[in-house]
């Protein structure tokens, strides 16, 4: 098939597009307009239109080159904390930007689509591991324009057949086992490329934000996926869209917690480094834990994941930024 994704020169845009390519049976077009992402992050084999999906003329004229059979929605605005000082901001690029996005679509009569969501969905879950059908309650603008466009795919599904697949992540993690393509954001707001920065001399030691929570050391708990993993759930909810023609929305984690102190304990050993801690407030919006139960999704996408434990995450991790200690650049 011809897969546009969107959003294909940030971290999990480019892993995804790594694998598409892998598979040998996709061409892929990644659009960009490079405010985040990295336009050598995009693999040999995927051409980069480099623009902004809220650019309808210019979105048009990606979809009439190459008319995509299906879509992987990955741009967005991402920082949680951002959101909440500029709601607006994050409405107009995550909510605004998917319907011009959609709008071509229908137009085209493209009408496959999987979106990137997030376990920013849960703010209070009331079952843990969270399963797919918990009940959606974000606790930030930025969660909140995910609910907003799971909605929208919901009725545009009704009204113009469009076939959806919502992919919720919970913390997207790791590198491509090459150690060429990794997390390169800036600022960087995610505890591991964070806490890497401590042995590569970037910062002096890792904060710990909230000692106080309900956990078993006072540290918040998540859910540690790896991005390789994230990946080939896509290629298995295209599969899943064009052979069985459903929709459907899934939670996508290890189904394991670790809390902020295990997930610098475990940087320690794999860096073989200190890596000093401070305990500092709790970070604004943060929930105490976030577990997904993958169980739809490895039933009815047939997903696996090869990367089952920390350690081997921060190893695909480390290894790219001992390899990239400025970045993709
Ligand atoms: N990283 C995580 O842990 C995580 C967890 C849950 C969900 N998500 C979602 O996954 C998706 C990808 O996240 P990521 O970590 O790869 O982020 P990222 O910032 O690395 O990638 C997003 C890319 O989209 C591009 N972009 C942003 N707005 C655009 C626009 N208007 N037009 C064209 N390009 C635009 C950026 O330049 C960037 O390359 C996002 O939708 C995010 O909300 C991420
Ligand atoms: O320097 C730091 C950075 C983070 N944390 C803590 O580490 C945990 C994980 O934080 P982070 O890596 O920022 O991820 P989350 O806030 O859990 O959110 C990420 O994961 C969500 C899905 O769970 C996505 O929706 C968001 O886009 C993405 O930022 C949280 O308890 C943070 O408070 C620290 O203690 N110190």
């Amino acid at each position: 098939m011809k897969v546009l994704v969107t959003g294909g020169a940030g971290y999990i845009g480019s892993h995804t597009i790594r694998e598409l390519v892998r598979t040998g049976k996709h061409e892929v077009v990644a659009v960009d307009n490079l405010s985040k992402g990295h336009a050598a992050a995009v693999t040999s084999g995927a051409t980069l239109e480099q623009g902004d999906i809220r650019d309808s003329g210019f979105i048009e004229g990606v979809f009439a080159r190459h008319k995509p059979d299906a879509v992987m929605h990955f741009s967005a605005s991402i920082v949680v904390p951002d959101s909440v000082r500029d709601p607006l901001s994050y409405f107009d690029n995550n909510v605004c930007g998917t319907v011009t996005l959609l709008r071509t679509m229908v137009k085209h009569n493209c009408k496959y689509f999987i979106f990137s969501s997030t376990a920013a969905l849960f703010a209070n879950p009331k079952t843990i591991p969270i399963p797919s059908d918990e009940e959606r309650i974000p606790m930030s603008p930025y969660g909140d324009t995910k609910l907003v466009v799971e909605n929208i795919l919901k009725w545009s599904e009704d009204a113009y057949g469009v076939k959806h697949v919502c992919l919720r992540y919970f913390n997207a993690c790791g590198a491509d086992e090459h150690g060429d393509i990794g997390e390169d954001h800036e600022p960087e707001t995610h505890l591991i490329p964070i806490i890497l920065q401590v042995p590569l001399g970037k910062r002096q030691h890792v904060k710990i934000f909230g000692t106080d929570y309900p956990t078993d050391d006072g540290t918040a708990v998540r859910d540690y996926v790896h991005v390789t993993d994230l990946a080939t759930a896509h290629i298995k909810a295209l599969d899943f869209m064009v052979t069985k023609n459903r929709s459907g929305r899934f939670n996508l984690g290890s189904g394991k917690g670790y809390s902020v102190r295990e997930i610098v304990e475990a940087a320690r050993r794999v860096t073989g480094h200190p890596i000093p801690a401070v305990e500092e407030a709790r970070r604004e919006g943060d929930p105490a834990i976030l577990i997904a139960s993958s169980k739809d999704a490895e039933e009815q996408l047939g997903w696996t994941r090869r990367f089952d434990s920390v350690e081997k995450i921060l190893e695909t991790a480390w290894r790219f930024h001992q390899k990239h200690p400025t970045g993709m650049h």
